[in-house]
């Protein structure tokens, strides 16, 4: 099963591409369907809410556990992300929902490769020096998170490639606090004409958030202090929900913009001087293109439409060294594949 030395765990581990694809053999030939959780680790609800989607719809779910360099840039904190695979283990093998005929179902197996199975050819943070495969959706990945991180979804479109050939999910859960993520990964396997899963296939479930803060559940809130995590980074939602509120009593979106910089600013001075709060971006784009909607003009196209053309509320905000992401979706949710 392995050939490094992985953690005990009552859920089947496997390091290797080989080693899985024999397991994933076996529930082929059960004709089991397979549900899959992309992940980087240190798990929490948030991750949790993925795999228990997974379990209900599914026969058999495998996670993955991988920290992918490709998608950090050389001055990003891929050496400081959290890496807690036996606590991650340990949640795993808690997580028990009842299956259709009654019988309990957990996770099934966790897919923890090296970095030398993922990248065969090496891997390098800095693109310039990349050498072998990369797949890159070409259009969609500068905008919103792209503005701020050029090479990212070029990291992930890789990754996610090589973790869906390996894994060959019947159905995949990916996070709507990382929508564009999701949104960029259904059109990479629409246009990759990918099977396993195929882009009707991938779905995208509702953000899990903090119940008394809020805030978004994230690996990397780890990184912030008690008085940040409860006080200060719940600004981020609260910045966006203030532009929700404007937005749908007909407010201009540069005036939307302004309430939602007005809202972090009230935080910033209210945090004081010991706490380093700076927004990164908080823009209104268009669920299809990605593009910033322009202000007013399509903003009137939008209202006509309302029901029927999503936009994405989205946001970024450092605290400090962490950078936290949010969104919420203005208008029909669920046409983009967003479960309840
Ligand atoms: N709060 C959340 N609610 C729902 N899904 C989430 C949440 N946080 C993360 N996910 C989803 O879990 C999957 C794995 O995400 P990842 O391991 O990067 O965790 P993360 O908390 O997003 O970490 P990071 O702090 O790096 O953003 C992604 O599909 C992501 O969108
Ligand atoms: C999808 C993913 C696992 C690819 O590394 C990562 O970007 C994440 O955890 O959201
Ligand atoms: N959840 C997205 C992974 C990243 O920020 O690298």
């Amino acid at each position: 099963m392995s050939s490094s030395a992985l953690p005990s765990s009552s859920i089947p581990l496997f390091d290797t591409v080989v080693s899985y694809r024999e397991w994933r053999r076996r529930a082929r030939d059960e004709k089991k369907s397979v549900g899959y959780v992309a992940t980087m680790g240190a798990l929490h609800d948030g991750h949790l809410s993925l795999v228990k989607r997974s379990l209900a719809e599914n026969d058999l779910t495998v996670l993955s556990i991988f920290v992918n360099p490709a998608q950090f840039a050389p001055h990003e904190d891929l050496a400081t992300y959290p890496r807690t695979l036996p606590r991650d283990l340990e949640l795993l093998s808690a997580l028990s929902i009842p299956g259709p005929d009654g019988t309990p179902r957990t996770p099934s197996a966790v897919f923890v490769p090296t970095v030398d199975e993922m990248y065969p050819s090496g891997i390098s943070q800095n693109t310039q020096e990349q050498k072998g495969t990369f797949v890159e959706v070409t259009g969609y990945g500068h905008q919103m998170e792209g503005r701020t991180r050029p090479t990212f979804f070029r990291g992930v479109a890789t990754v996610v490639t090589k973790l869906f050939n390996a894994i060959e999910p019947t159905r995949t859960y990916f996070g709507q606090k990382d929508i564009q993520q999701a949104l960029l990964l259904r059109r990479m396997t629409r246009d990759l004409l990918l099977s396993h899963p195929d882009p009707e296939h991938l779905y995208i479930v509702p953000t899990t958030r903090d119940p008394s803060t809020s805030l978004a559940l994230s690996s990397r809130n780890a990184y912030l202090s008690p008085y940040e995590r409860e006080h200060v980074a719940p600004a981020l939602y609260a910045a966006l929900q203030a532009v929700q509120s404007a937005w749908e009593a007909g407010v201009t979106k540069a005036e939307c913009v302004q309430r939602a910089q007005t809202v972090i600013e009230e935080k910033r001075r209210e945090a004081g001087e010991s706490v380093d709060l700076r927004l990164d971006y908080i823009e209104i784009n268009d669920a299809e293109s990605f593009e910033v909607l322009a202000d007013p003009v399509q903003r009137e196209e939008w209202e006509a439409e309302a029901e029927g053309r999503p936009v994405i509320l989205s946001g970024a905000m450092w605290v400090g060294k962490t950078r936290l992401i949010d969104n919420i979706v203005l208008g029909a949710r669920h046409t983009l594949g967003i479960v309840d």
